[in-house]
C-alpha cells in the first residue's frame, strides 16, 4: 500500500479536549467518518491569541477519524470520552446553539439518530449525502494544496486545478456502493448514475473468497497476487495472440475469473492473493469504465474519484486510471483526492457555515505542505468565523 494514505488518528495525535469544537459525521454503509475542528495546536494558553489577526476568525485545524459502522459503539464511546459534542463550542464566541447538535450525513444519520439521542443526548442535524459529497469535494479541490493528483505509471502527479476551469466535472464516490455525480458548481449538481458493484462488493466477496479478516489484509493480499492465474486473458482465447483489430492486446482481460471455469480447481487450490487481485481488478476496471461512459454522456473531461474503497492503493488507482485512459483514448483524466474518504464528512462540516478561509495562516516552517500533511494524517489548517 502507498505511504501517504490518511489513516486513523491515534489519541496521541488528538488535540486537547477543551479546544475541540464543531464535529461532523458521515455515517456510511461501511464506515463512520468524523471531522472536527480544534484550536489546540496553536500552543497558546490565551484563547484570544487563537483569533486570526483579521476580522473575527479563529485559527485551527480539521482532524479526521474513521470507525467501522458495525462498531458504532466505539464511535459513541470516543465522542463521549472526549466530550466532542459539547466542549469548546462557546469558546471564541461560536454560537451556543450548536451545543449537543451535530451535523451528520450518510444513511446512518437516519438509521442511528435515535441511538445518538439515547446514548449521548445528541441530535443529528441531517445534511443531504450527495450535496455533502459535492461540497466536500469542491472545498478540497479549490482550497487545499496538493489535494488532487493523477496516478500514472506508479507515480502521483499533483495537479494545480484552475478554479476557473474546474466545472463541470464528474465525481465518482466509491463507498459501499458507487454514486456518480455531475458537478456544475457550488451546490449545482446531479447524480447521473451509480452502481451497486463497489467497495462493499470488493470487501464482501473478498472476505467470503479469501477468508481474510480485515480490509487492509485483503488489499495487501491483492498486492501480492497475480490476476492472470484466474482471469481469462485475450491471449488465452486467441492462442497467445493480440486481437489488435479491436484494440486488445494478448494480456488484456477477456473475462474476469474466466479461467476458473475450465481449471476444474476448487477455491482452496487458488492462492487467496490471486483471487484478491482478480477481484480488485474486476471491480476497479468496471467502475473506471462506467465512470468514463458517464463522462462521455455529458462531455466531461475531468473525473475525480473519492470514497474509502480507493484507500490510496496503487493497484486500485492504476487500474481505474488505465480504464479511463483506455476507454477515453486519452481524452478524459482520472484524478484522486488525498482526503478521498472524507468528502461527505467535510461537506457536512461545511454546513455549519462557519468556514471562512482555507487554509488559514501559512504553514510557515515548510515549503511543501504535503510533508506536514503526511505527518499529521491529513490535518487541514483553517479559520472559522466566530460570532463576535
Ligand atoms: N477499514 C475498513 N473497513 C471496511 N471497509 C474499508 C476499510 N477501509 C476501506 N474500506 C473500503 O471502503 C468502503 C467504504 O467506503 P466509504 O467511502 O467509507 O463508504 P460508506 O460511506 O458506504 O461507508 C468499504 O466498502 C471498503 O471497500
Ligand atoms: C445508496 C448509496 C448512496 C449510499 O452511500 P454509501 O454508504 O455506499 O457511501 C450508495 O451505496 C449508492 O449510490 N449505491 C448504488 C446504488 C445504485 O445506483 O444502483
Amino acid at each position: 500500500m502507498e505511504g501517504d494514505t490518511i489513516h486513523d488518528l491515534t489519541l496521541l495525535n488528538s488535540p486537547a479536549v477543551d479546544d475541540i469544537s464543531h464535529l461532523a459525521l458521515d455515517i456510511g454503509g461501511s464506515l463512520i467518518k468524523m471531522v472536527y475542528f480544534s484550536t489546540s495546536r496553536e500552543k497558546s494558553v490565551d484563547k484570544t491569541q487563537n483569533k486570526c489577526s483579521k476580522d473575527n476568525l479563529v485559527t485551527g485545524r480539521l482532524y479526521f477519524l474513521k470507525f467501522e459502522t458495525s462498531k458504532i459503539n466505539e464511535c459513541l464511546d470516543f465522542i463521549s470520552s472526549k466530550q466532542l459534542h459539547c466542549r469548546g463550542v462557546q469558546h471564541y464566541g461560536f454560537p451556543a446553539s450548536d451545543k449537543n447538535t451535530i451535523k451528520a450525513t450518510g444513511g446512518g444519520a437516519f438509521k442511528f439518530a435515535d441511538l445518538f439521542k439515547e446514548k449521548l443526548g445528541i441530535s443529528l442535524d441531517k445534511v443531504e449525502e450527495m450535496g455533502s459529497l459535492v461540497s466536500g469535494a469542491n472545498f478540497l479541490i479549490k482550497s487545499v494544496p496538493s489535494e488532487a493528483f493523477t496516478y500514472v505509471n506508479g507515480q502521483r502527479n499533483y495537479e494545480q486545478i484552475d478554479h476557473n476551469d474546474l466545472y463541470p466535472y464528474l465525481l465518482v464516490n466509491i463507498g459501499s456502493g458507487v454514486s456518480m455525480i455531475k458537478v456544475d458548481g457550488d451546490g449545482k449538481f446531479e447524480r447521473v448514475s451509480g452502481t451497486s458493484v463497489g467497495g462493499g462488493t470488493f470487501w464482501g466477496l473478498g472476505k467470503l473468497l479469501t477468508k481474510c479478516k480485515s480490509f487492509d489484509d485483503l488489499l495487501e493480499m491483492s498486492h501480492q497476487g497475480n490476476n492472470r492465474v484466474i482471469d481469462m486473458l485475450v491471449g488465452d482465447i486467441y492462442g497467445g495472440m493480440d486481437y489488435l483489430k479491436i484494440g486488445l492486446t494478448s494480456t488484456a482481460i477477456a473475462s474476469s475469473f474466466g479461467k476458473a471455469v475450465s481449471d476444474n480447481k476448487e477455491l482452496e487450490e487458488y492462492r487467496p492473493e490471486d483471487v484478491a487481485r482478480s477481484l480488485l481488478r474486476m471491480i476497479s476496471n468496471n467502475i473506471g469504465q462506467i465512470a468514463y461512459l458517464n463522462a462521455l454522456r455529458f462531455g466531461l473531461k475531468k473525473i475525480f474519484f473519492g470514497g474509502f474503497f480507493i484507500r490510496g492503493h496503487a493497484y486500485t488507482m492504476d487500474t481505474i486510471s488505465v480504464a479511463v485512459d483506455f476507454w477515453s483514448k486519452g481524452e478524459a483524466k482520472a484524478m484522486f483526492l488525498r482526503h478521498e474518504g472524507f468528502l461527505g464528512a467535510l461537506g457536512a462540516f461545511m454546513n455549519y457555515q462557519l468556514v471562512e478561509e482555507f487554509p488559514c495562516g501559512a504553514r510557515d516552517n515548510n515549503q511543501n505542505p504535503l510533508v506536514e500533511d503526511l505527518k499529521d494524517n491529513g490535518i487541514i489548517e483553517c479559520c472559522l468565523r466566530a460570532s463576535n
